[in-house]
């Protein structure tokens, strides 16, 4: 059985929780809220047979086999740095966060320090064993393009280049490198920063997003070209209820991540 301690708990929190409630081989034990949410994320979990402990840091003796985090760029820095520097090995879907300069190099020394690992999850995405396979041989380009209904641009500076409650058709919000995309859309452009550090880097990586308000989905579509050919995907994702801005595929992600890591054949 894996102990796990998990850092945020909305809308892919509770969803991987309810996902992993009757796992024998997962265990969620702790529950990393922001300070002063301790209270709503036990509402949250109340339903729950055996719900974890809701604590807002990781206590000094705790040694979980894994810890993963589905809170938001802020939690690397607070969260998954110290835990590495403690030899956890860490999971992370707020892949967005590694645009920030210098925060790549300080994960690999604080995981150095641990003599522990990251893993980057693909999350709302495919394709990435592909791309990064690829990359070996060199790529050429890859451009990515994000679909979003119009909702899920709210409070976010999409809302300066268009009216969200306006528009009647696809409005581009967004052109311009995958580093710049992740920095002003911290949760609509992980996808982004994902296929550039997979494949050609945070400021090579053609990044554009739109607004359809005529669009339920959230649509993820890239090409690449390199010498082993080329690629393309569209991934048309449902989003969760809770956060129409995260698609469901999210949480599959994590939970295929962390069964993993407790099967005897990872795929
Ligand atoms: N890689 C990917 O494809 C995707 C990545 N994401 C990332 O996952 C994050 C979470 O997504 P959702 O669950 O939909 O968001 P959400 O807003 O529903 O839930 C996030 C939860 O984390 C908590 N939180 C925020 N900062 C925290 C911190 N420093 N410490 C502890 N808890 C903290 C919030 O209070 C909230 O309860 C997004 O912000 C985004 O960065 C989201 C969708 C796709
Ligand atoms: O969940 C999604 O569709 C993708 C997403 O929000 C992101 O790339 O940050």
């Amino acid at each position: 059985m894996l102990n796990i301690t998990m850092i945020g708990c909305g809308a892919i929190g509770v969803a991987v929780l309810e996902l992993l409630e009757n796992d024998a081989q997962l265990r969620v034990e702790h529950v990393i809220a922001s300070a002063g949410s301790e209270a709503l994320v036990q509402q949250r979990l109340a339903s729950f047979k055996r719900p974890p402990q809701v604590l807002t840091a990781l206590p000094a003796d705790a040694r979980p086999d894994l810890l993963v985090e589905c809170a938001g760029h802020k939690a690397i820095e607070e969260h998954v740095l110290p835990a590495l520097e403690r030899g956890i090995a860490c999971l992370i879907v707020s892949v967005g966060a590694l645009s920030e300069l210098g925060l790549v190099e300080r994960l690999e020394a604080a995981a150095a320090r641990g003599n522990t690992r990251i893993e980057l999850l693909p999350g709302a995405i495919g394709g990435i064993d592909a791309l990064s396979a690829a990359k070996v041989g060199g790529l050429d380009s890859v451009d990515y393009t994000g679909r979003k209904p119009a909702r899920a641009w709210k409070n976010t500076p999409a809302e300066e280049v268009c009216n969200l409650d306006a528009i009647d058709q696809a409005t581009v919000i967004f052109e311009g490198s995958a580093r710049e995309a992740a920095r002003l859309y911290p949760k609509n452009a992980n996808v982004a920063a994902t296929l550039s550090l997979a494949g050609l880097g945070l400021d090579r990586t053609r990044v554009t997003l739109i607004a359809d308000p005529l669009s339920e989905e959230n649509v993820h579509h890239f090409e690449a070209r390199g010498a082993f050919g080329g690629f393309e995907m569209s991934l048309r994702g449902k989003p969760l209820q809770a956060n129409p801005k995260t698609s469901a595929l999210t949480v599959y992600s994590v939970v295929r991540a962390l069964g993993n890591h407790a099967h005897a054949i990872s795929i």
